[in-house]
């Protein structure tokens, strides 16, 4: 294990998202929308997401800036990296088959938008923001660099602290009674824990 394959690793990541993602962000243009909770704070929240899971730590990949953050590379935790990026992609995947048609980038309700409760969805409301702290525990374990390394949780942690609470009134005001009984029988992120 050495500095150059952890960083592939993380290319490697991103690059799996990405592919796991372009089907459905094309659907989600072709499926009209019935309400919609999307707006200049859910813009900026994207963008301080991707701004952390993306551009610093690519940045850090392609230039290593900001050389000055940068500490020893320890290969057994870059192992755990490897691991936790596996982990993170397959969850990216069985997320966006379970949500389908119903996926959005962004907080919106679909037309016959149907509440998923099963497969990953069945312990836990939030498997995708599972994925994505998965994601973020990686990069911070791949990448030898206090800003490149931590960014991803300070973007993404913004993004879900933010934003968690609003979605799930977004479904509570769309399917009721039968959400709040979902909340009852699941955690929002790990299952029985969080
Ligand atoms: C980026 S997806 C994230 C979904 C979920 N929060 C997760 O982490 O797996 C956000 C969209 O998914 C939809 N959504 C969230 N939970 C859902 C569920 N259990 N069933 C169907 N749609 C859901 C909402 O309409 C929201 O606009």
């Amino acid at each position: 294990m050495t500095p150059t394959i952890a960083k592939a690793v993380f290319v490697f990541l991103a690059a799996g998202w990405y592919v796991i993602r372009v089907p459905h962000a094309r659907r989600s243009r072709r499926t009209p929308i019935s309400r919609s909770a999307r707006g200049m704070r859910e813009i900026v929240l994207l963008l301080i997401s991707l701004t952390g899971l993306g551009i610093l730590p690519f940045i850090y990949v392609v230039t290593g800036f900001p050389r000055i953050a940068s500490h020893p590379f320890q290969p057994a935790v870059a192992g755990m990296g490897i691991l936790l990026a596996i982990g993170s992609l397959i969850m990216f995947y069985l997320t966006h088959r379970a949500l389908g048609r119903n996926w959005s980038v962004t907080l919106e309700v679909r037309e016959r938008h149907k509440l998923v409760t099963e497969g990953v969805y069945e312990r836990v409301r939030h498997p995708m923001y599972t994925a994505f702290w998965m994601w973020a525990l990686a990069q911070a374990l791949l990448l030898p660099n206090w800003v490149a390394g931590f960014s991803g949780m300070i973007g993404f942690g913004t993004l879900y602290f933010f934003r968690v609470g609003q979605e799930e009134r977004l479904m509570l005001d769309t399917f009721g009674d039968q959400y709040r009984a979902y909340m009852a029988r699941t955690a929002r992120l790990v299952p029985w824990i969080l």
